[in-house]
């Protein structure tokens, strides 16, 4: 590991784009890349997680933000993500480096193989010393298989790089206890445990997207991989470095404990479900006294229809969920061996394989973890019926 500090520095579109004119915010990128060419001479490796394209290439589809809909936001932001790049690019070259575009779906970083390369790539990209400014890349994915908010995305790059830091540059100074613009709303500094402030409001600004919600789930993602999500207001002169040097005001997720392994960390911190079971209680009860395995006697229900080496959520028959793992099984294979518990895996299935549902290298318990899903209503397959 490189001797050098890391940090995700996540910008918000407000902060990018004017946004009654829907223009680029010049002086604002200068003083950034500014900021970040210091920060780089100081020995960061600085990834940008940046907003912006969907805002910026509204002019070109003639809307504004409160008309577009899903497919005039996903083909502005094909006119605006080049406007962006080209400008980050531009204003980079005056401060002496060089940038890389990486446009990422919610698929590249759910599927392990490609989350790896992805990781790969900016690891490649920093040793030769240019700058990856991530963006999703909205013109391929479609409502429902999206991140939909870079604050959640720049928490899956800070785990992918292990950095020390996730800075979230918004619209203001942190989070408050309610939503700013109310009155006798207070400003809170440091959260240890971000599992208290999921339920936040979630009003945005003009060209925002998730709000504080989707910060405070980006921060408990982050705190889980060991890192710490600083976020404050991005119009200022130095806005990173000034965070970094505590020289002003802004909200401080601390990153407690050891970090659980990035393989847990990635089986945890999924945005998308693939399906789940329902396990027995005793069987729960076992894993959470360590001895981690699924086996088939163990399904009440099965929900969904998932492939073999996909994520499951694992639910308690109070519909709690408990863990998650990597199934060795399709959801028709594990029904069928869930339902013939006296014949052999291999003449149910035709061919020989192990013999658990979810092996123990690839199950994590959820005891420490704040974003539980709820069970899944549909497609639910009882196994005794
Ligand atoms: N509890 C809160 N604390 C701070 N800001 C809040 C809160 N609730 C709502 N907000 C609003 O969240 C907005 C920032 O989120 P958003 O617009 O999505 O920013 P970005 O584009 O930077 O992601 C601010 O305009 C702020 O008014
Ligand atoms: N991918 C979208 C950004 C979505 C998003 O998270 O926006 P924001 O809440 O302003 O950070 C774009 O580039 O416009």
């Amino acid at each position: 590991m490189s001797a050098r500090k890391r940090i995700v520095v996540k910008i918000g579109s407000s902060l990018l784009a004017n946004s009654k004119r829907l223009t680029l915010r010049y002086a604002f990128m200068h003083g950034l890349l500014s900021d970040i060419a210091d920060l780089r001479e100081q020995g960061y490796d600085v990834v940008l997680t940046s907003s912006g394209a969907v805002a910026l290439g509204l002019n070109a589809v003639n809307k504004s933000p409160e008309e577009a809909d899903v497919l005039d936001k996903q083909a502005a932001a094909a006119c605006g993500q080049p406007l962006l790049l080209n400008a980050y690019g531009q204003v980079a070259a005056e401060h002496g480096y060089i940038i890389g575009q990486v446009l990422v779906t919610l698929g590249d970083i759910e599927e392990r193989r490609s989350f790896l390369n992805i990781r790969n790539t900016i690891q490649r990209l920093f040793e030769h010393g240019v700058m990856p400014v991530v963006n999703e890349n909205d013109t391929v994915t479609t409502q429902e298989i999206r991140v939909g908010d870079n604050d959640r995305l720049a928490a899956k790059v800070a785990h992918m790089i292990q950095a020390d830091h996730l800075i979230i540059l918004t619209s203001v100074d942190g989070l408050y206890d309610r939503d700013p613009s109310e009155p006798g709303a207070q400003f809170i500094e440091t959260i240890d445990d971000v599992s208290s402030y999921l339920a936040v409001t979630d009003s945005t600004s003009a060209l925002g997207s998730g709000g504080m919600l989707t910060k405070m789930h980006a921060a408990n993602m982050a705190q889980d991989a060991g890192c710490e999500t600083l976020i404050a207001r991005g119009i200022i002169e130095r806005p990173i470095s000034s965070i970094l040097a505590k020289e002003r005001r802004h909200t401080r997720c601390v990153a407690k404990g050891t970090p659980a392994s990035s393989w847990a960390v990635w089986l945890t911190n999924r945005l998308q479900m693939a399906g789940s079971l329902v396990l027995k209680q005793e069987r729960i009860d076992a894993m959470l006294a360590g001895d981690l395995v699924v086996e088939r006697a163990d399904i009440v229900s099965i929900h969904g229809d998932f492939q073999k080496g996909d994520v499951l959520h694992i639910y308690n028959e109070a519909d709690e969920e408990c863990a998650r793992g990597l199934t060795n099984f399709s959801s028709n294979e594990t029904l069928l061996l869930a339902r013939h518990l006296d014949q052999p895996i291999s003449e149910l299935l035709g061919y020989e394989g192990g013999t658990r549902v979810i092996s123990p290298e690839n199950l994590v318990m959820l005891q420490n973890h704040h974003l539980p899903w709820d069970v899944p209503t549909d497609q639910v397959t009882l196994v005794a019926s």
